[in-house]
């Protein structure tokens, strides 16, 4: 891996690249993901048609062929392994009960002057999850999408997954099962993004698009904002470690290869302020790749956008993960939670040896969809709120209005708004 020291000379602007080079992914490929948007408005069915051609390997008929049966979904949730379904019910039941932790209820308050106000939460009509499934199938980001949906009781629910060489993975369809989906689509990348955007023949309009995806999806979503509402920027995923001296290279070197195998355009950095520690690291890492299957995507991913960080003391290693804010991080330091008030951005923070983050991936509970690119200096992790909105509640008695009308009035006459002010002052003089 690159190993570089904040002590060089030149180091500003290699962390500068670093920095820069997740935000331009999105620009690179932003021409290609607009013409698959324009295509799927103007064409729908048959433009899913040609870019399922085109990426998927399979060609279909009628596009209803791009909906699975629910059958399908039952036989497969049937038909998987006793051990695997224990622990797909387990991951269920762990990831259901932190969302429901989140959900916020609707309030109403009374004031004495007989004002009423309040706040009413909706969930959307329709939310449409976004399943990645190129390079790997995803069963657990069906769960992480489709069971905060659940929670915030969304009555239809759209899931679009790619199916290359119109193959879908068996666990995925038992998790579907599981969660109650009823609309599965295959159709994959920015055309199932604009698709549910803005709707095709076949395939609904939904309100909200949740879901991770690579550099393809994770720019459509940005492209379609407004139309719908999003999620977050889930693009290629990412990790970054803070370690002492005190932290295990073996243990950092899997960790950085368990996100670098997800895409050659994952991101894994270490930060450590221990130089040993950094060597040591780079030679398990080298060590780990040649076992990995997926070890060409991995190996792209550590030579391109891996990187070892020397910095002076813990402050320093601080400072710059908070700029570089990274999707996950792991804090592998003798007192890791001494240094949870200073960590400010990360999409999930993990802290001490024992807490790789593939348990995040799966199993502790908490949301795997998390903002990639930077972005988690202002994006949270996928919860339930993304699939619920919020309506003010307002109504005023004669004595309310008595009381604060002509404040009110007096506001609407400054910005010249004299309709705003008549309609308050008509009810003073009819009361
Ligand atoms: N941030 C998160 O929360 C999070 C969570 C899970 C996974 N991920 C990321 O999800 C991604 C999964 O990627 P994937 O590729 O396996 O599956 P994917 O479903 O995201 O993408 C596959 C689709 O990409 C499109 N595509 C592929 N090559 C293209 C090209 N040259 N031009 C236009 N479109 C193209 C095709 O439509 C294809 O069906 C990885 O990057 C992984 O790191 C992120
Ligand atoms: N690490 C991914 C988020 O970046 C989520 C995931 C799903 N399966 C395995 N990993
Ligand atoms: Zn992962």
């Amino acid at each position: 891996m690159k190993i570089i020291n904040t002590k060089d000379k030149n180091f500003k602007e290699e962390f500068e690249n670093i920095l820069a080079r997740a935000k331009s992914d999105i620009k690179d490929v932003s021409k290609i993901v607009t013409n698959i948007i324009d295509e799927i408005i103007e064409n729908g069915d048959e433009a899913l048609k040609k870019h399922i051609e085109k990426f998927d390997k399979w060609e279909f008929k009628d596009a209803n062929e791009l909906l699975i049966s629910t059958n399908d979904m039952e036989k497969a949730y049937k038909n998987i392994d006793d051990e695997l379904r224990k622990s797909l019910h387990t991951a269920y039941d762990r990831i259901k009960a932190y969302h429901e932790k989140q959900l916020p209820k609707s309030w109403i308050d009374f004031e004495d002057n007989g004002t009423i106000l309040g706040q009413k939460v909706t969930p959307v009509d329709r939310a449409g999850l976004y399943i990645p499934g190129g390079k790997a199938a995803y069963p657990s980001s069906l769960l992480m999408n489709a069971i905060p949906a659940l929670v915030a009781n969304v009555k239809e629910i759209v899931v679009c997954t790619p199916a290359p060489n119109n193959e879908v993975n068996e666990l995925l369809l038992a998790a579907c099962h599981l969660c109650g989906v009823s609309k599965v689509y295959k159709v994959g990348g920015a055309s199932a993004v604009a698709a549910m955007a803005y709707g095709t023949k076949t395939i609904p309009k939904v309100d909200v698009i949740t879901g991770p995806g690579n550099i393809f999806v994770a720019t459509a979503k940005k492209l379609v904002f407004g139309e719908v509402n999003i999620d977050m920027i889930a693009g290629p995923s990412e990790i970054g470690i803070l370690a002492d001296k005190n932290a295990k290279a073996n243990y950092i070197a899997i960790d950085l290869l368990s996100q670098a195998e997800h895409d050659e355009m994952a991101s894994s950095i270490l930060i450590t302020t221990c130089e040993d520690l950094a060597r040591k690291t780079d030679i398990e890492v080298e060590t780990y790749l040649s076992k990995l299957e997926r070890e060409t995507i991995a190996r792209k991913s550590i030579d391109e956008r891996g990187a070892i960080i020397i910095a002076r003391d813990m402050d320093e290693a601080i400072e710059l993960m908070n700029d570089i804010a990274p999707e996950h991080l792991e804090v592998m330091t003798e007192n890791p939670f001494e240094l949870l008030p200073y960590i400010k951005h990360a999409g999930a923070i993990f802290l001490g040896e024992n807490t790789p983050e593939p348990i995040g991936d799966y199993i502790a509970g908490p949301n795997h969809t998390l903002p990639t690119g930077g972005t988690a200096k202002f994006y949270s992790p996928l919860n339930v709120e993304n699939f619920l909105k919020k309506s003010s509640i307002i109504s005023f008695s004669k004595k309310a209005i008595q009381s604060l009308g002509e404040p009110c009035a007096l506001l609407a006459d400054t910005e010249g708004l004299t309709a705003h002010a008549k309609s308050v002052r008509v009810r003073l003089e009819n009361n």
